[in-house]
């Protein structure tokens, strides 16, 4: 039984809940191996078609558990890994729902996810310079290929919060709401995506991720094969079938 987030399911969309609410969410081993679990077990569901991922109202996360890393000496082998990856390993789209602290390790699993919706309230930050280290899940190139060079520097060296307008002028979150209204609001998008179908949404996500790991040539020829072998799915023939008889296509057979 998971003690550290906390689960539901709304139609097709899988929640999932940070629950650490004495540490602000902070991403201890044990949140991370829960998150892992619960994100693999929605990813292995038929049911489920998308994955909301979310915190608290006043953080999404606080980072990495400071606490549980202090008195870790290097190589840390236990510590470097496969818990932390887990995310993206995922097929389905998940959206990070983010409200407050989303700092360090917080914005660094944030931004494994395949996009960010955040309230008003919201704030980023990699601050790990102020602990004498520098981010390790990946914030140094995500958060650089999202804002750009000059404003990744500024964040991961002043260790400055962003606030939640900032972030989206800046190309980080795709959508801010007000805080009383993230949840539903990311939850509806997540149902809508949900009910489309699962082999064209998948191969979606796979085809944006492709473009942050290869050339351009490499990346639309990819692109190329998954749309033409997408002609030879049973969807692809309902999904414009629906347009041309002009009525709502029907993805769940
Ligand atoms: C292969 C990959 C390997 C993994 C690499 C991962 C690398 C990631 C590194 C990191 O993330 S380092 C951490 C970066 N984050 C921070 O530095 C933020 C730390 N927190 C704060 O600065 C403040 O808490 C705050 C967010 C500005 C909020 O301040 P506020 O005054 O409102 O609350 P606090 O009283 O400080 O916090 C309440 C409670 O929560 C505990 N806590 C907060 N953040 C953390 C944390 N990151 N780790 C552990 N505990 C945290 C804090 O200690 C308080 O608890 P008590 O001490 O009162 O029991």
């Amino acid at each position: 039984m998971a003690e550290m987030i906390q689960v539901e399911t709304q139609g097709r969309v899988g929640l999932i809940r940070l629950y650490r609410p004495q540490a602000l969410n902070a991403l201890c081993d044990q949140l991370m191996e829960e998150l892992g679990s619960q994100l693999a077990a929605f990813d292995a569901d038929p049911a489920i078609g998308a994955i909301v991922l979310t915190g608290s109202e006043k953080a999404f996360a606080a980072g990495a558990d400071i606490k549980e890393m202090q008195p870790r000496t290097y190589p840390l082998e236990d510590f470097i890994g496969k818990r932390w990856e887990s995310i993206l390993r995922i097929r389905k789209p998940v959206i990070a729902a983010v409200a407050g602290f989303a700092l360090g390790g917080g914005c660094e699993l944030a931004m494994m996810c395949d996009t960010i919706f955040a309230a008003d309230t919201a704030k980023f930050g990699q601050p790990e310079i102020n602990l004498g280290v520098i981010p390790g899940a990946g914030g140094t190139q995500r958060l650089t290929r999202a804002v750009g060079k000059a404003k990744a520097m500024d964040l991961v060296l002043t260790a400055r919060m962003m606030d939640a307008a900032e972030a989206e002028r800046a190309g980080l979150v795709s959508r801010i709401f007000p805080a009383d209204q993230l949840l539903a609001e990311t939850l509806k998008v997540a149902e809508r995506i949900a009910a489309l179908s699962p082999v064209a949404v998948g191969f979606a996500k796979d085809c944006v991720n492709r473009a942050f790991e290869t050339t351009l040539t490499e990346g639309v020829r990819y692109e190329r094969a998954l749309f033409l072998s997408l002609f030879g799915t049973p969807h692809q023939r309902e999904g414009m079938a629906a347009f041309v008889e002009k009525r709502k296509p029907d993805f769940s057979a």
